[in-house]
């Protein structure tokens, strides 16, 4: 599973890159409102840090002719293996069709059901990001969706991958990870909860507070012995 990050502040950015095995970068308008200062130079910022990494970037435009036109821009600026999220409307079908049929990666955006990503796909999307959380708060179920769309590709033997986006926790990220889900974007905060143990802590604590014993407050292998 491809591990995104799904944010736009370079500090955040090169802190989860030095601690976490990233994949790339995904963000959203809003995302990108939050850094204040103009998209293009915030991403070309994270484009040089991330190098080879994917870079998911949207379009705003409602109409298919004014979203390839974005594409072609957001490529020009920032390279052309940059995936270019379109929202899954029907305006947005046609232009996924125009940028497949041209070799343009797209990640087809704001995905709440079954049909916008059979269709996606079918359309030559690369990737479909069902918004998780925010299908759960519909009363619906993220994840399930999530996994059948994933069941739909492979029985189709669609390539689409599922970038699965939007998560307030880890449990959604951990099933979704145990049932092979091609990748999935995700927040600072939900990232560090990945890893985040109370248990962990207290068994290194013991493993100190018994060495101590031994070798003195504050010794290691480096300095006891
Ligand atoms: O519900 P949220 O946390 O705003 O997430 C919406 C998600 O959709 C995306 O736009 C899909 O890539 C992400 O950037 C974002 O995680």
């Amino acid at each position: 599973m491809k591990l995104i990050i799904d944010n736009a502040n370079i500090n955040d950015i090169r802190s989860m890159y030095e601690y976490f095995p990233m994949d790339g970068v995904t963000c959203n308008p809003t995302i990108l409102a939050k850094e204040k200062r103009p998209p293009y130079e915030v991403l070309k910022e994270i484009r040089d840090f991330i190098e080879e990494g994917e870079l998911h970037v949207q379009v705003l435009s409602d109409l298919a002719d004014g979203m390839v036109e974005e594409a072609y821009k957001i490529r020009k600026e920032l390279g052309d293996d940059t995936f270019i999220k379109i929202p899954t409307t029907k305006e947005g079908l046609k232009a996924i069709r125009i940028l497949a049929a041209a070799g343009i990666n797209v990640t087809a955006t704001a995905i709440y059901t079954q049909m916008q990503a059979f269709l996606a796909a079918k359309a030559g999307a690369q990737y479909v990001a069902p918004y998780i959380n925010r299908i759960d708060n519909l009363g619906s179920d993220g994840v399930r969706t999530a996994k059948e769309i994933h069941d739909m590709f492979r029985n189709y033997g669609f390539k689409t991958e599922v970038l699965a986006a939007s998560f307030k926790n880890s449990r959604q990220v951990i099933t979704l990870c145990e049932y092979g889900i091609g990748a999935t974007t995700i927040s600072p905060d939900v990232l560090d909860l990945l890893i985040k143990n109370d248990s962990v802590t207290a068994a290194l604590n013991v493993f100190r507070k018994d060495f101590e014993k031994v070798c003195g407050k504050g010794k290691t292998m480096l300095d006891c012995g």
